[in-house]
């Protein structure tokens, strides 16, 4: 699956308006992929809306499915969400197991990639709902980074910072312990310094709510990350 080589990716949020000439910028930035999803008053409405503003362009487009009833056809990829650090195995597998009863029989499993999120802001939406209010240690970010590879084998480990910028160490951490997992960094990036800072520690770097504050720091963070190597 090629997000296995995104270095950058935008996030957008369906429950958010944005402009044609912000989305065609965003879409010929030069970024790998554009996730939409969200956390709350996601409705198919709202993804519909984006999918078919963007599917014009050649970008690549991922579908973060954060409710059941917000999903389509049309994207290049699913990702799926599972909260190591929630609270309630309904953010972990409970929402997944009825997902599965319902569309198992339809879905395209190389287009699926399940992503195991470890929540580090309490604050955000995500950390609200799923319960993961109690930000994980160091070493338990080693901890759950270690499960998403060795025990689930899951392509992906996010280290979701939502609204807020992270430790460079914490992040660091996570890093010197996966091999075969995919680190994803995001939250709180607002500068093409950050994101630099981030891209020299984490594979992929995604830029989210900063879209919406100041599109120009947004675009900015795609070279930045671009002339970064990537980590091992
Ligand atoms: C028709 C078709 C194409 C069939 C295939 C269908 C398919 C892919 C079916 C789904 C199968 C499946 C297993 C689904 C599980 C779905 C599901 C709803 C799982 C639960 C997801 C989950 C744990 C949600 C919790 C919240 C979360 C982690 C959301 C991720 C996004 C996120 C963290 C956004 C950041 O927050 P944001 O909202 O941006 O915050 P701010 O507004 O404060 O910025
Ligand atoms: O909105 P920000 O804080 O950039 O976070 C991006 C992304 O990790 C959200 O799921
Ligand atoms: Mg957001």
């Amino acid at each position: 699956m090629d997000v296995r080589t995104w270095r950058h990716a935008f996030k957008l949020d369906p429950a958010k308006e944005i402009s044609d000439e912000a989305l065609e910028q965003l879409a010929e930035s030069g970024t790998d992929g554009i996730i939409i999803g969200g956390t709350d008053n996601i409705t198919l409405e709202g993804v519909l809306d984006l999918l078919a503003r963007l599917r014009r362009y050649a970008v690549p487009l991922a579908l973060e499915v954060s409710d059941v009833e917000a999903v389509t056809f049309g994207f290049d990829y699913y990702f799926i969400p599972t909260v190591l650090n929630a609270k309630d195995v309904k953010w972990m597998n409970g929402i997944h197991l009825e997902a599965l009863k319902e569309f198992g029989h339809m879905m395209k499993w190389e287009e699926v990639a399940t992503e195991g999120y470890c929540i580090m802001n309490p604050e955000c939406k995500a950390a609200q709902l799923t319960g993961a209010t109690e930000v994980p240690t160091k070493d338990d970010v080693v901890g759950y980074a270690r499960m998403a590879e060795h025990l689930f084998k899951l392509p992906i480990f996010y280290l979701e910072y939502s609204g807020t910028y992270g430790d460079p160490k914490i992040v660091s951490a996570a890093a010197s312990v996966l091999d075969e997992t995919r680190l994803v960094y995001g939250g709180g990036i607002r500068t093409a310094e950050q994101a630099a800072e981030m891209a020299a520690i984490a594979h992929t770097v995604i830029i989210g709510n900063v879209i919406y504050d100041n599109l120009k720091k947004a675009l900015d963070t795609v070279d930045a990350v671009k002339a970064v190597t990537c980590p091992k």
